[in-house]
Formats: C-alpha cells, structure tokens, sequence
C-alpha cells in the first residue's frame, strides 16, 4: 500500500485563485490593496523559505508585501518594538507577521504582545489565542488553519479519532491541538519529555508532527492506515552533498503504512502561506468595513 498525497501546493494554488479573484472585486470599491507586513530578524533557514515563497504568492495574490523588512540579528527589542509600533499606526497595513524564533536578546513575547490584535494575522497575541481557546471566531495561527483545511478538503472526519501531536510551541503544537480537539479528536501532546514516543504515535489515527528534527517519524510508529501531517521544515545537506528541505517525517517509510500524507515541500508550508494571505484579507475587510 502507499499512502495518498495530501497535495498541499495544489490545494493552496486552488484557495490562492480564490484570493485573487476576491482582492480584485474588493479593489472596484475599495482604492487600496490589502497590506501585509512580514518582520524577519536574523537568518533562520525556515523563515527564509516562508519568506521566499510569501512574496511570490502574495504579490501573485494583490496584496501588497513592500512594508516588510528583513533585519539584523543584533537588532535590540526597542527597536523591534518601535518598528512594530509604526506598522501599527499605518493605515495601509492589516497584517503584521513577526517571525519566530526571534534572536535571544528579544522577548518574544513582549514583541508579540505589542501587535495590534486585529492586525495579528499570525493569531499569536494573547486575544487571539484566548478567542481561540474559548471556540470563538477570529484571526487563527495559519499553520494550524493550513493543517486543518488540508483534512477538511481530504474528506478526514476526525470526530471520536486519536490524535497525536508532536510539538508543543505555541505557534504548531499547541493551537493544532486545540483546533483538533475543536473537531471530537480525541487529542495527546507529545513533546521532548515524552515517554515512549512510539508506543502513543502507534495508537494514533492522525499523527501531526512539529518537532524540526528529521526523520523523527518513521513508519514502525504508525499505525497502519493513519493520517500524517508533516509540519517540519528543516534544512539539510543530502548524501549527494545537495541543500534540501525536509520534515520531520521519514517519507518513504510512512508512506508504506499510511493513508495519507503530506510532502515537504508541497504539503503543508504552502498551506501556511495561504492562510497568512487569506487573514490578510479577512483582516482588510474588517479595517475597510466590507
Ligand atoms: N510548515 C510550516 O508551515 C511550518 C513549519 N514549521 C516547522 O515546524 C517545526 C516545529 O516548529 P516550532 O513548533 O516553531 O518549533 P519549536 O522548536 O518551538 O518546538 C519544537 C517542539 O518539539 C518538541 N520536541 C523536541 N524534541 C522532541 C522529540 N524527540 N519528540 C517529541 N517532541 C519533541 C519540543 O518539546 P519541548 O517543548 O519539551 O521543548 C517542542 O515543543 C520546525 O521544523 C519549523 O521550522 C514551523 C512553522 C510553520
Ligand atoms: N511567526 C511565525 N509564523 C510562522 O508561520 C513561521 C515562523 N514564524 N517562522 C518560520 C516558520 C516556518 N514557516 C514556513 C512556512 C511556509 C514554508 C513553505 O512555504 N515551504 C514550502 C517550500 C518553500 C521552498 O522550497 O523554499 C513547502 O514546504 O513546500 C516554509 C516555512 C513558517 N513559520
Ligand atoms: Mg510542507
């Protein structure tokens, strides 16, 4: 058996078409583009290939992407914090996105904190998390929201399913969790301390891993016919001395034993660069009243 390919860059293709059209219409009464800011401080490989294909695909969509900067990792967090307040205050941006990991010296969460709540398309201020606990509508953490409308659109009902998750960051494992519990998953977080990591992946349904360790999963933890969703993007020097991405799943082994599967690339990155470009837009809606 060999698992289907939850083709993630396709889907986004699809979802990107739609975003198109509904900027285009938007833009007959509305003179401005929708604005997305997109902070990058330091040199992380993961951010660099979000950064990489969120221009492509966001000028491909209408929306304008010139407010973002790619800054140094000396960078201090009142400077962070200044640059976060002027995005603020200007009228022709609805999305602010700070990448994460930020360098050591920055708070993380003092940055985030700071991000006005409506223009948070990343759904990491503390309003949004809390919308997202309570079940409430709002901005929502776009790899999460990627996750789960790849499942949705594969036709995967997760009500009274075990699902396990690997990672708890507050940016994949903690609101994919919530968002599967959301469903009727039947939801564990799994994590560095975990004990027998194997024994919980082998009793799941769906397995979500978002660790950034390759090859972490392989097909001896799954359980034969499971769901795996790929979050990891993690850069590496193949045998034939080749930089590639992979995730955290070992794919041609998983493959064997599951029923789906996501690819890296193709699965679910694209799918969060397409969320982060439908917040965009939500969030545009809202600051032009449509
Ligand atoms: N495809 C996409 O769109 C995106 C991909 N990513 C990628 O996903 C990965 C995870 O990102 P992020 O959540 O930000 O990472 P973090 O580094 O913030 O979190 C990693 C998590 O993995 C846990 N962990 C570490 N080792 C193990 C292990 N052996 N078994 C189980 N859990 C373990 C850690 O546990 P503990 O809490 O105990 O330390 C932690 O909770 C990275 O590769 C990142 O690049 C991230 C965002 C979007
Ligand atoms: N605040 C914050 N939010 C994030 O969502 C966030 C972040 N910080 N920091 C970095 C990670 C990483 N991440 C990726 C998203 C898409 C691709 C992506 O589109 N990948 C393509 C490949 C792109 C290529 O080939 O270069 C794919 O998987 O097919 C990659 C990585 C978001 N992250
Ligand atoms: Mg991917």
């Amino acid at each position: 058996m060999s698992a289907l390919l939850l083709d993630g860059k396709a889907l986004a293709a699809r979802i990107q078409a739609e975003l198109t059209h509904e900027v285009r219409s938007l833009q007959e009464r509305f003179p401005r583009p929708p604005g997305l800011a997109v902070l990058w401080v330091g040199d992380n490989p993961a951010s660099a290939a979000y950064v990489g294909n969120k221009n492509r695909s966001g000028a491909g969509v209408g929306i304008d992407i010139s407010k973002g900067q790619h800054l140094p990792a000396t960078l201090s967090e009142a400077e962070l914090l200044a640059i976060v307040d002027e995005l603020n205050a200007d009228a022709s941006v609805d999305g602010i996105l700070v990448q994460l990991p930020l360098p050591e010296q920055i708070d993380s969460n003092r940055i985030l904190d700071r991000i006005d709540p409506d223009k948070d398309v990343d759904g990491l201020h503390p309003t949004n998390l809390g919308r997202l606990v309570r079940g409430e509508p709002g901005l929502r953490s776009c790899t999460p929201a990627g996750v789960m409308r790849l499942l949705a659109e594969a036709g995967i009902d997760l009500a009274g399913k075990t699902a396990v998750v690997l990672g708890r960051s507050i940016l994949v494992g903690k609101p994919v969790a919530l968002m599967l519990l959301e469903k009727n998953a039947t939801v564990i977080m799994a994590h560095s301390r975990t004990r027998d990591l194997a024994a919980l992946t082998r009793s799941a349904d769906v397995v979500v891993a978002a660790v950034g360790k390759p090859g972490l999963v392989d097909g001896a933890m799954i359980k034969p016919g499971a769901v795996v969703i790929d979050v990891g993007i993690n850069r590496i020097t193949d045998a034939a001395g080749k930089s590639r991405l992979v995730g955290d799943v070992d794919f041609a082994s998983v493959r064997e034993v599951a029923s789906a599967i996501t690819p890296v690339p193709g699965g679910v990155g694209p799918m969060t660069v397409t969320m982060l470009l439908a917040n965009t837009v939500q969030s545009y809606r809202r600051r032009v009243g449509s």
